[in-house]
């Protein structure tokens, strides 16, 4: 059966263009010139793909995107925006819209779109067990992120992906990428602070053949490579100033330009973003730029700490130990009871990887195949959770959230201890935000500033 689409614009020519490339491209489509009658040929047709203009006569298409999430959400519905207009493409995706197309429309792009948006409404129904393999953990906190992946997965937005080092923003990303329409093209992960300063250009874009020394053949950059695909920048925050000028560029035109060449190719490549720096502040501090940040923050996603998934410790425990034993071809090691306890009592400043390190040490360690407490090798009280009552928005006094003190630190350790956790609970609720933590907290941005120093967290 051939598809359909339905195309919405108050521009007879525009159609007319639209309704040819896509004929060529086996799709049916239907014309609307307004709104109302878009409405009335959604009700009474079945729609693969809606393509709309923001601006129409009696009303804004990004009404009927935000009306279609609720009435037909597997419906893909790309906008077309006037170049240069990011803000409107923006406003649109954090809607719901698949996608944006500037106009004039380039008509390589509208068919990558167009193939893009049908592979997204032909995949729904196996993604969401792709995901349930990647991403491990039951905990409401996972859950709830799976379920958010699935629905990424469909739009072509940007996606910022914020989260602790080692929480699996990484993971996270190739899933969105994996369930997407984009799962046969490639997924380039690039760490944008592992790559020199002085390289960053030629890597993301590529180069000419002669266009410096050195440069002997043609090379493809980040961009091209992933082209069709997801291209993952993790620690985004890292990218020097003038790179991230760039980058932005490359994001708004949908196009690139090779180191030496003349000319832009038109790139067709979904960004998904990550890092565990905070980049409002980075924004104050002037590293980063706020009108990228806007661009590739389009939808955001937090990946939560492992010490607030609960019995997840234990299931990637399990997860882990099975990994390892199938890896080394030797019986699966078991956990003593006092070893599972500390596991679950463990912050985990490095989250999943840290349990990844402390398992895979441990099972090299350990004895007869069990794993006792001394095997992991956890860090002393400096990292242990203090409180298993997550309280930060509304911090209650130490003594009913702690444990009672034992005598094993120094009293003022103990309360250094207390008053850390209280802190990081409070950066974390408020996403790392300096002044709404200090609000929260009851205390001037002075005095949080002071204690951050104090105890040794003001690192950023
Ligand atoms: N829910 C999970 N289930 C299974 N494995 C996981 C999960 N979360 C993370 N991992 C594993 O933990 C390790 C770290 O994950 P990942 O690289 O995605 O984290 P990250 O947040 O991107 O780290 P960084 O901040 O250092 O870039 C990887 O080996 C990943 O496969």
């Amino acid at each position: 059966m051939s598809h359909q689409a339905l195309i919405i614009d108050d521009e007879p020519d525009i159609l007319e263009l639209l309704d040819i490339t896509l004929s060529r491209m086996g799709i049916e489509s239907h014309r609307a010139p307004d709104l109302k009658s878009a409405k009335l040929q959604l009700k009474e047709n079945h729609y693969d793909l809606c393509l709309t203009d923001m601006r129409l006569p009696d009303g804004n298409g990004i009404d009927l995107v935000k009306e279609l999430q609720t009435s037909k959400p597997n419906l893909p519905v790309a906008v077309f925006t006037a170049h240069g207009n990011m803000d409107t493409a923006v406003e649109a995706m954090k809607a719901g819209a698949f996608d944006f197309i500037t106009k004039p429309v380039d008509l390589e792009l509208l068919r990558q779109l167009v193939k893009s948006a049908l592979n997204a409404s032909h995949n729904k129904t196996e993604a969401s067990s792709d995901s349930e393999h990647l991403i491990k953990g039951e905990s409401d906190q996972i859950r709830e992120l799976k379920q958010k992946i699935v629905k990424l997965a469909r739009s072509q937005a940007p996606v910022f992906i914020s989260g602790e080092s080692g929480s699996g923003k990484e993971l996270v990303a190739r899933s969105i990428h994996q369930q997407g329409p984009r799962a046969e093209k490639p997924f380039v992960a690039v760490n944008c602070g592992a790559i020199p300063s002085e390289l960053v250009e030629s890597e993301f874009f590529g180069y000419r053949k002669g266009s410096f020394t050195g440069a002997q053949s043609d090379k493809k950059g980040l961009f091209q490579a992933a082209n069709g695909g997801t291209l993952f920048l993790d620690e985004i925050a890292d990218l020097p100033l003038d790179m991230q000028v760039k980058l932005l560029r490359a994001i708004q035109e949908k196009a690139v330009r090779a180191i030496g060449d003349s000319t832009e190719t038109k790139i067709d490549v979904r960004i998904l973003s990550a890092s565990h720096k905070n980049l409002p502040q980075a924004i104050e501090d002037g590293t980063f730029r706020a009108d990228l940040y806007y661009r590739i923050n389009v939808i955001e996603v937090l990946v939560p700490p492992l010490r607030q998934r609960g019995k997840d410790i234990l299931l990637l425990t399990d997860f882990f130990l099975n990994q390892f034993a199938e890896e080394t071809q030797l019986p699966k090691a078991t956990l003593a009871p006092e070893a599972k306890t500390a596991l679950e009592n463990y912050d985990f400043p490095g989250n999943v990887r840290e349990l990844e390190n402390v398992l895979e040490r441990a099972y090299t360690l350990c004895e007869n195949n069990l794993i006792t407490q001394t095997d992991l090798q956890l860090a002393p009280i400096k990292h242990n959770k203090i409180s298993k009552i997550e309280t930060p928005s509304n911090p209650s006094p130490p003594t009913k959230s702690t444990n009672a003190y034992d005598g094993s630190v120094s009293i003022d350790e103990y309360l250094e201890e207390i008053e850390k956790e209280i802190l990081l609970n409070a950066l974390e609720d408020n996403r790392w935000n300096r002044t709404s933590t200090a609000k929260a907290l009851g205390i001037t941005f002075r005095s949080l500033r002071y204690r951050l120093k104090k105890l040794d967290l003001d690192n950023d």
